[in-house]
């Protein structure tokens, strides 16, 4: 690690100046717990002549009056200004929300106070412990990037000037200037996860020299993920189609969630640029990579569909109009994209042509009016060549047409039942048989 070697306050100064962006001598509001990391951090800038205020959270959560007094102790005998600020924590995740009323007031203190930035005392340790916890709940890389050294607390700036030092290296400097502190006696509990980790496993970690390893890693990921933030990611993910564009999943998959919220926000503006990319919206575009296919998000400009392996996203149409013909002898109807047509052949031919889109139907047993229209929720078709009835949604997803191509699929519908399913299935009702004497052929051209 870069500096190794240069004393203690040497390397919190480049922290502080170099990553941190901190101007040298500028005003500096200290986190103090009174624990080890932040006490060490503030004799540090005090002794090296920066102007600090130290500023203690009381979270009025147990007795922090013990923590409260060392640190205005501490202020006192090193003749520097300190406040206490008590804050309220709401109910619901204490640690979480103490972090929040923590750092409400810490930015607040800082204004106050025309601090240049609020300076707390995390280590490569707290690092480690960031970036297992991550680890165990399953983030991605944000979570592998930890803290970093920098960053926006409302409008001011957060910077972490010891992170580059193990909290081993901090405790060392603090015994070799003969400098004490508080324990905060919840961290010795195991009523919180992270302080499970902290006692449990991180002692094991720092023995392995881990501590060190994970903050590399942070730094990796941390690199990994401002390369990933480029808008170029949907082009690397997703490939544009006729009709919208297709973002492949396992290509999706290997991103973290913010990034992928970010692909669809992408993929939204360029593929359905009517939608508005409410948090909502790419929320639920999100849980789709975990829906079964043929599962679909709708909302006002886009329709996304989860297909084998991809999403695929669209911009809603309006279903093209049932159109009704008379089915006595030929007829044609115009659907939305599509062209149906039926003509009378006369005698039965000898042998069909073998088309997808071309059906020969006995011309006797097409009802007088037919209806054609897109296939709708819970349509039946009675087919050839099985018995009983199939649900018309069953059909098309065995006969894996996508999902997103699906809604184009129509239907010819007359006495009361699909006699059609176009492109696809003809019903028995209509098939020709030996008895069949007038033959007509059904033939479609649709863009699909
Ligand atoms: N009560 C407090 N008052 C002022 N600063 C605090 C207080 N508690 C923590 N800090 C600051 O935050 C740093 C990290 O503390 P600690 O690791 O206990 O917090 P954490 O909750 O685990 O961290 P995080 O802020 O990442 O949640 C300390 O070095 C100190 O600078």
């Amino acid at each position: 690690m870069s500096g190794a070697g240069r004393p203690f306050a040497a390397r919190v100064a480049a922290s502080l100046t170099g990553e941190g962006g901190v101007a040298e001598g500028a005003r500096l509001v200290v986190a103090a717990s009174g624990g080890v990391d932040s006490t060490v951090l503030l004799r540090t800038l005090v002794g090296a002549g920066w102007s600090v205020i130290a500023i203690h959270v009381d979270h009025s959560l147990r007795d922090g009056e013990r923590e409260a007094q060392f640190v205005r102790d501490l202020g006192e005998s090193l003749g520097i200004e300190t406040e206490t600020v008590r804050v309220e924590v709401a109910p619901g995740n204490v640690q979480a929300r103490a972090r929040e009323a923590r750092y409400a007031a810490l930015a607040d203190a800082a204004r106050r106070h025309g601090a240049a930035a609020v300076v707390t005392g995390h280590t490569a340790t707290d690092q480690a412990e960031t970036v297992l916890l991550n680890l165990v709940r399953g983030s991605g890389l944000r979570g592998l990037a930890g803290m970093a050294v920098r960053r926006d607390l409302g409008g001011v700036a957060l910077v972490r000037p010891l992170l580059w030092a193990t909290r081993a290296e901090v405790e060392a400097e603090a015994a070799a200037r003969g400098w004490g502190w508080i324990e905060d006696p919840t961290n010795a509990t195991g009523r919180y996860r992270r302080n499970r980790l902290r006692r449990d496993v991180l002692p094991l970690l720092e023995a392995e020299g881990g501590s060190r390893t994970a903050a590399r890693i942070a730094a990796a990921a941390a690199a990994a993920r401002a390369a990933l933030d480029r808008p170029a990611l949907l082009d690397l993910v997703g490939t544009a189609d006729g009709r919208g564009g297709v973002v492949d999943l396992d290509r999706v998959r290997v991103l973290d969630r913010p990034a992928r919220l970010a692909v669809w926000a992408d993929a939204l503006r360029r593929w359905a640029p009517g939608a508005a990319a409410s948090a909502a919206l790419l929320d639920r575009i999100d849980a789709l990579l975990d829906a079964p296919v043929g599962q679909r998000v709708g909302a006002a400009g886009a329709v996304v569909w989860r297909e084998r392996g991809a999403l695929a996203f669209t911009t809603p149409t309006a279903p093209p109009p049932p159109v009704v013909v008379e089915a006595s002898g030929r007829w044609s109807a115009a659907v939305g994209a599509g062209w149906v047509e039926g003509r009378p052949l006369g005698a039965v031919p000898p042998s069909f042509p073998s088309s997808p889109n071309a059906e020969v139907v006995d011309a006797d047993r097409v009802p007088g009016r037919l209806v054609v229209r897109p296939w709708r929720d819970g349509d039946r078709v009675r087919p050839l060549g099985r018995g009983g009835s199939a649900l018309v949604s069953d059909l098309l997803a065995d006969r894996r047409v996508r999902p997103s191509r699906r809604r184009d699929v129509l239907v010819v519908e007359g006495g009361g039942e699909v006699l059609w399913v176009v492109g696809h299935r003809l019903a028995r009702a209509v098939a020709v048989t030996d008895a069949t004497r007038r033959a007509a052929r059904w033939t479609v051209s649709t863009g699909f």
